[in-house]
């Protein structure tokens, strides 16, 4: 494999008695759509809030991008080419969307632009956005404020204001969540077309979705991966089965 552009070593959190991740490694290449799953309790939001910063591990070490990114403040990382979709992104309501991408783009760039020139009239911004727009199929969207935008374009404008900051991995944390059939199709469609030109994680309860876009998954249980590999190697993996017993998600 290539050199990773993420590595988890070792890592450990507690919470009082209970160990949420459990001297978890596994790695992600670049490039590609890693997937983490596992059944309730199994330590995958803990592990999402360790890699964006949000919560200190008790220990092991996190490297990405050939840096050991273990102590860096949750707010740096970003800046660092690591962004995470939902619960981070604010979407304000009686912006548009492209207004949204483009203040997502000058967050990202800092002091390099003038605040007091609207962020949807300058061109180096709106560019990134548009493109950024594009990428989720929100394009013909633009000019529509996110308060008239229905709830799956929510989702697709979050990722794209994610993208808008050129992230080397973006962490999605269950984008399907909440959505109907329909939504959620699109959403992998989404997903599926960024395949291969951006680096991804992401945590997914929908099983279909899961086995249909990851190049690889890491199976947690109990705070530790339990397997690593392939769709078709982790549905033939013993223990993976045994700790999926009567999930009938992984019979496709
Ligand atoms: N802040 C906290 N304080 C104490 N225990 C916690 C805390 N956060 C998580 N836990 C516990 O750590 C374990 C892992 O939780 P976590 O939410 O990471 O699992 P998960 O795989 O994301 O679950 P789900 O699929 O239900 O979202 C659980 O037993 C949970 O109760």
């Amino acid at each position: 494999m290539a050199e990773p552009l993420l590595a988890v070593e070792g890592l450990v959190k507690r919470f009082g008695g209970l160990t949420a991740t459990d001297d978890l490694s596994f790695s992600v290449a670049p490039g590609e759509l890693h997937a983490v799953i596992g059944p309730n309790g199994a330590g995958k939001t803990t592990l999402i809030a360790q890699l964006s910063g949000e919560l200190r591990q008790d220990s092991g070490r996190i490297l990405f991008a050939d840096q050991d990114i273990s102590q860096v403040p949750g707010w740096k990382r970003p800046h660092l080419g690591l962004a995470r979709s939902f619960q981070i992104t604010s979407i304000f309501h009686d912006m548009t969307a492209l207004q949204n991408t483009a203040l997502a783009v000058q967050a990202h760039a800092g002091h390099s632009f003038r605040f007091w020139r609207p962020a949807d009239s300058d061109p180096a911004l709106t560019d990134p956005a548009m493109e950024a727009l594009r990428q989720v199929g929100l394009e013909a969207r633009a000019n529509v404020p996110a308060a008239a935008l229905a709830h799956g374009e929510h989702r697709q404008l979050e990722i794209a204001m994610a993208l808008a900051t050129q992230p080397k991995l973006l962490l999605l944390d269950e984008p399907m969540a909440g959505m109907g059939p329909e939504d959620s199709a699109r959403m992998v469609n989404l997903l599926r077309a960024l395949r291969g030109s951006i680096t991804i994680l992401l945590i997914e309860h929908d099983m279909d979705a899961v086995f249909a876009l990851a190049e690889r998954i890491t199976v947690l249980v109990y705070g530790r991966a339990i397997a690593s590999g392939t769709p078709d190697a982790i549905r033939a993996d013993a223990e993976v089965r045994r700790a999926y017993l009567g999930d009938e998600s992984l019979a496709v």
